[in-house]
């Protein structure tokens, strides 16, 4: 008699989370919820913090809003943008998972496609990438792919993949003037290839539908200083990525583009996304040369190395910009702080006296 099938359990069931900003409700899960439900949540709930969120039952979350980020990071929580999807990072800090997966609360699953967002960015990041020469036939990790002739033999075992980042039909992701000039473009252009971003080029990071290692990069993604108080916003996920692909390039990983597809179903306001990104607009024109110059020492073997002196050349580069880079640069030094604190190397969290007490606990589910 045949043997009955043993489930399969979903790939990287207990070492993935996914990382939610939201000001909203969160019906969008239904949708999603043949794929989500294995997996932990981390919702972090910006704005309002008396405002009650509510998950659909049967997900498996915990949720921080504005009083438990306070609460965990005294006062570096300065780092943490308010009133901005950049606050999504802290999602990024208290997990204690080896992968992330960040989508936005507008974004659903392309009907038709034969894989679902969650497990192309798991497949993106087990397989290697191919920073170093391309593969003209796209990602040759993938299923009835390979390497074509004249790929060196010597560069085709690849290097690890840090990040996946993930595209998306419908609205599309663009800047405000573009947006302004051309309102009712959607995208319907499915294009069905992964590719890795070369080394020593630099990308538009977009955070609405991205995967990655946290083992790997986690340190570097940190979404930098926006929203309330700050003078730009829209350039958080941007920030994050130009940082995280530097260090990427520095330490020999891979950053991949393409599939999978999300369906982004809200545009955001254009007038005030200008108002948002309208410094940012200008300032990248410093922003991009110095990334593209940056060089980080041979001492820098650890994403928090890099970090702490990619930080130090914001400030002394780019601070002559505007004094927004030496608060940035500062706020960066306050994140890798606040990494450490919440995710000690083995050697630090053995030497630190056991507290007893769970810092970062989030907010009581509502009843
Ligand atoms: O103050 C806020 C505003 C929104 N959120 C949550 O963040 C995401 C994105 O919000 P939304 O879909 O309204 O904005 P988009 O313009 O589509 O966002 C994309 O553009 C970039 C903005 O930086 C970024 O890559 C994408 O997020 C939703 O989940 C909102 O609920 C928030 O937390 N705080
Ligand atoms: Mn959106």
């Amino acid at each position: 008699m045949a043997q009955p099938a043993t489930p399969v359990s979903p790939p990287l069931k207990d070492e993935l989370d996914i990382v939610i900003p939201t000001i909203r409700n969160l019906d969008f899960l239904e949708m999603w919820r043949p794929f989500f439900q294995p997996y932990h949540l981390i919702i972090v709930q910006d704005g309002d913090p008396t405002k009650t969120i509510r998950v659909p039952d049967g997900f498996d979350y915990e949720l921080y809003n504005r009083n438990d980020v306070n609460r965990i990071l005294g006062p570096k929580a300065s780092c943490i943008s308010f009133k901005d999807s950049a606050c999504r990072c802290f999602g990024f800090l208290v997990s204690k998972k080896k992968y992330i997966f960040t989508i936005d609360d507008d974004c659903f699953d392309p009907s038709g496609k034969e894989i679902n967002a969650l497990a192309q960015h798991i497949h993106n990041l087990l397989k290697p990438s191919t920073p170093l020469f391309f593969n003209t036939l796209y990602d040759p990790f993938r299923e009835g792919a390979d390497f074509v002739r004249g790929y060196p033999f010597s560069f085709r075992e690849g290097v690890p993949t840090a990040i996946s980042h993930g595209l998306w039909l419908n609205i599309p992701d663009y800047d405000a003037p573009t947006q302004l000039v051309k309102p009712l473009e959607r995208n319907t252009r499915y294009v069905d290839a992964v590719m890795t971003i070369p080394k020593g080029t630099l990308f538009p990071m977009c955070g609405m539908n991205l995967g990655f290692n946290r083992e790997l990069i986690g340190p570097a993604m940190y979404f930098g200083l926006m929203g309330d108080g700050q003078p730009i916003g829209r350039y958080d996920d941007m920030w994050a990525g130009w940082c995280a692909k530097v260090i990427c390039d520095h330490l020999n990983l891979g950053v991949k583009t393409g599939l999978p597809y999300i369906w982004h179903s809200k545009a955001s306001n254009p007038f005030v996304n200008l108002k948002k990104e309208y410094k940012g607009i200008y300032w990248q024109e410093d922003i991009i040369p110095f990334f593209q110059s940056v060089v980080l020492s041979k001492e820098c073997t650890t994403v928090q190395k890099c970090y702490i002196e990619l930080s130090k050349m914001v400030k002394e580069k780019l601070g002559p910009v505007d004094p927004y880079f030496q608060k940035l640069g500062d706020a960066m030094v306050t994140w890798i702080e606040a990494w450490e604190e919440l995710n000690p190397s083995p050697q630090a969290a053995a030497a630190a006296e056991p507290s007893g007490v769970k810092k970062n606990e989030p907010s009581p589910k509502p009843k």
